[in-house]
């Protein structure tokens, strides 16, 4: 918990020692009270006195009132505006971390636990410490001096305080031994409940289409359910404290008195007076001494969820990200567009068994290389390799005749145009989604109708209300897979990368719209090397070299005449989808 304090900027500090500063005087100015409340009760039963003494007494009861009114008033302002900044601070830690992750961490956190813990966890160590600020100065100070200010007065009353103060105890102490736990399964339980809200809501099309609301309905209510009840049974018991402070407090003043009563009446007439007045100034500082029991156990109850919260929190930004970045930053180099795998093996983070074995391959610079084989055969998991989304297992993977574990991140970056399996759209424009990222050029608008063209989809964008410039909704949810296909190959294209990645893109296009923009891309792009992955033979039976994997290993390299001729899982693929007579002409 201590080391999220390290987030805490210098001048906040000086806000907190401030409040420091504010609130020994308000505890001054508080304890200060009963003091005046003891002259007025010694001034109304001594003969002679005025109505102005009183009101002169009154007069600064009033003061050290206003003035402890101000002094909580400016703390809880200091104590709002340094929770606020850290949380602001944390927030923006473990965004930029996650920003950071590599594939592998991404899928140790989840993305619900940590979008989890930027929001909730955070606000969790702010209330922490917007009302702790105050609580964790003010109880400890308040404590000892209502204590010494007690001290030393009637053995009965005193013993009587520590009573209260042993009972209250006895009740927080019970209330924390049950609740404690609680709370640090709570914020798992909202983890489970934000995973199960996602999926049903990202899959609410499938889920209608099923009819299976009431399944996802009962997956909901059993994750809110436990959430809810574990929240009552802390509530509940939390819920005890209030009365249970009343009863105590209420309970001790009337034993005060009771006690004072019996204490004036045994004593001689001239010590009644002072006793009178010394019960009253008791009695007020006795709850003092309750109410500072009562925070230093309020910080004890609320430390626990907030160290669980910040704990989660710092778990991210102390994560350190597998993928380490390299230094090589040059981002022209002799060869350009070059790549080329050498006995690359992989398996996934935590996994047994390999995906990819021993492959090795090269392009050449400005070829358009395939690959094709069946689900699961490992494609993707190639493709991720070369941005570095996970590094190789065994190998190397070189670009430009430089491995890619050498590479600034984002010198390797900027030498990629990758466009994913399921299309990436951003809320915004047809503009911004295309002329996207670091490499946003100013005078962009004819490159990003260059880049829309060639990827096939001027003719949509044009019949879009405001054309560039129409807006996006979220994930693209107002267009069609095809074109969220188009846009974000644009957004590739606008790049102007050396190396293209096609990640089965081109699968939700028609036939027509797949061969004009495969067209467009080799007469009016750049030569740039493209990797495609493709399920389609039509998609890549032009390419330069088809790579074939079956299970993790390349079984064939070649053309597609070649591999018709030589590989066996092509056949059987080809077979599959094409004529006869297509299969014959080859
Ligand atoms: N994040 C992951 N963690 C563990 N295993 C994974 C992960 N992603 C994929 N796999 C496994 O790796 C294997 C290869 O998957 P990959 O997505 O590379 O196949 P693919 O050839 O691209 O398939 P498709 O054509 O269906 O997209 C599969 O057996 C899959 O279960």
């Amino acid at each position: 918990m201590l080391k999220i304090f390290k987030y805490i900027e210098k001048h906040e500090w000086g806000f907190i020692a401030i409040s420091l500063g504010l609130i020994i005087i308000q505890v001054w100015l508080d304890l200060k009270l009963p003091d005046y409340m003891s002259n007025i009760t010694t001034l109304v039963q001594t003969e002679g006195s005025t109505v102005s003494d009183i009101v002169f007494e009154g007069g600064w009861m009033l003061l050290c009132a206003l003035g402890s009114l101000v002094s909580s008033c400016i703390v809880g302002y200091f104590a709002a505006k340094v929770a606020a900044g850290l949380a602001k601070r944390l927030r923006g830690e473990v965004y930029d971390k996650t920003l950071s992750f590599s594939m592998e961490e991404m899928n140790d956190f989840s993305t619900s636990s940590l979008i989890n813990r930027t929001t909730n966890d955070i606000t969790q160590v702010q209330q922490l410490v917007a009302m702790g600020l105050q609580s964790i100065i003010k109880a400890p100070i308040l404590a000892v001096w209502a204590i010494l200010k007690i001290a030393g007065k009637s053995w009965q009353w005193t013993a009587t305080t520590a009573g209260a103060v042993v009972v209250l105890l006895v009740m927080l102490s019970v209330i924390i031994i049950f609740v404690i736990p609680k709370f640090k399964i709570i914020q798992q339980l909202t983890d489970n409940l934000n995973q199960v809200t996602r999926e049903n809501l990202t899959g609410l099309r499938v889920v209608r289409a099923y009819n299976a609301e009431d399944y996802q309905e009962d997956k909901f209510e059993e994750a809110n359910d436990e959430l809810t009840n574990t929240n009552l049974f802390t509530n509940r018991m939390m819920s005890i404290m209030q009365p249970g402070m009343s009863l105590i407090m209420s309970g001790l003043s009337l034993v005060i008195y009771w006690l004072g009563a019996y204490l004036i009446n045994e004593a001689a007439m001239i010590d009644k007076i002072s006793l009178f007045s010394d019960m009253i100034v008791f009695s007020s500082y006795a709850v003092q001494v309750i109410m500072a029991f009562m925070l230093l156990t309020m910080i004890f109850i609320m430390l626990p969820r907030a160290s669980v919260s910040a704990g989660r929190i710092l778990e991210v930004i102390e994560r350190e990200t597998n993928i380490k970045d390299g230094t090589y930053d040059l981002e022209t180099s002799a060869v350009s567009g070059e790549l080329e795998f050498k006995n690359v093996s992989f398996k996934y983070p935590g996994a047994s068994d390999y995906v990819l074995h021993n492959v090795n391959f090269k392009v050449e610079s400005g070829e358009t290389v395939a690959f094709i084989g069946a689900t699961g055969s490992g494609k993707s998991t190639l493709i991720n390799l070369i941005p570095r989304f996970y590094d190789v297992s065994e190998g190397e993977v070189l670009v430009d005749g430089i491995n890619v574990k050498e590479y600034k991140l984002e010198t390797l970056h900027s030498k990629i145009g990758y466009v994913s399996q399921k299309a990436t759209i951003f809320s915004g424009t047809v503009e911004s989604n295309v002329d996207y990222g670091e490499n946003s050029k100013d005078d962009s608008i004819d490159e990003v109708g260059k880049a829309i063209e060639i990827a096939q989809a001027e003719e949509f964008v044009d019949s879009l209300d405001g054309g560039y410039q129409a807006q996006i909704a979220q994930s693209g949810a107002n267009l069609s897979g095809g074109q969220k296909q188009r846009l974000s190959i644009a957004r590739a294209v606008y790049r102007d990368p050396e190396i293209y990645i096609f990640d089965d893109s081109f699968s939700a296009l028609d036939y027509k719209t797949d061969r004009d923009l495969r067209k467009a891309l080799n007469d009016e792009g750049s030569g740039a090397t493209s990797i495609v992955v493709a399920q389609r033979i039509g998609t890549i039976k032009d390419a330069d070299k088809i790579i074939v994997l079956d299970d993790g290993e390349v079984v064939g390299i070649g053309k597609h005449r070649e591999l018709l001729r030589t590989c066996e899982v092509y056949q059987e693929i080809a077979s599959s989808q094409l004529s006869q007579e297509e299969l014959s002409y080859a």
